[in-house]
């Protein structure tokens, strides 16, 4: 991430992997303030063993991209929101990267999810974690499944009509 002041945000994605049990690791490495060793960051990534790069930054966040450019590993970029202008500077400095140069961008704060798309990048060579994949979206379809119920019970409960009554 850019600064550790994008931690509380970015800690998410680090759950996520903690969840499927994927080893990671956690860095600060800014473009704009460490712009070398941001380069070499990037440039070393894969031959280190690492697979995939969850970058998260705020305001002008041009990390995700430079990284993207020196690397051939897949970046998931995290629009990481500040005090002014909601994320949405972050996610268009983010999302619009010119052609040839990928990053794959989440939500403003969708530190959770870039976990889970870096978890599916790796499931599509780990037989293992693409089943705990599996399991996990079907945890979400019966969470949402309980809602649709409990929902339905609580509206129909209290207005004593419903279809089929
Ligand atoms: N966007 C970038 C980059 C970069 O893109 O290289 N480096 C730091 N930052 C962002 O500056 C914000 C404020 O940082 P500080 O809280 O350290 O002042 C953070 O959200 C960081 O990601």
């Amino acid at each position: 991430m850019g600064s550790d002041s994008d931690w509380p945000v970015m800690e998410a994605a680090a759950k996520a992997l903690d969840e499927f049990e994927i080893a990671y690791e956690v860095d600060v490495v800014s473009a704009h303030r460490m712009p070398r060793e941001m380069v070499t960051y990037g440039e070393q990534a894969a031959d280190r063993g690492l697979k995939v790069i969850i970058a998260g930054a705020g305001g002008a966040a041009h990390l995700p991209g430079m990284l993207a450019s020196v690397t051939p590993l897949p970046v998931i970029g995290v629009p990481v929101p500040l005090k002014y202008l909601d994320g949405m500077d972050s996610l268009l400095s983010i999302v619009q990267m010119p052609a040839g140069v990928p990053v794959a961008t989440v939500s403003v704060a969708g530190a959770r999810n870039a976990g889970l798309l870096a978890a599916r990048i790796l499931a599509t060579h780990d037989e293992d974690l693409q089943h705990k994949m599996r399991d996990f979206q079907q945890d979400l379809n019966d969470q949402a499944t309980e809602k649709g119920k409990r929902l339905r019970a609580k509206v129909e409960g209290s207005s004593g009509f419903g279809f089929g009554k």
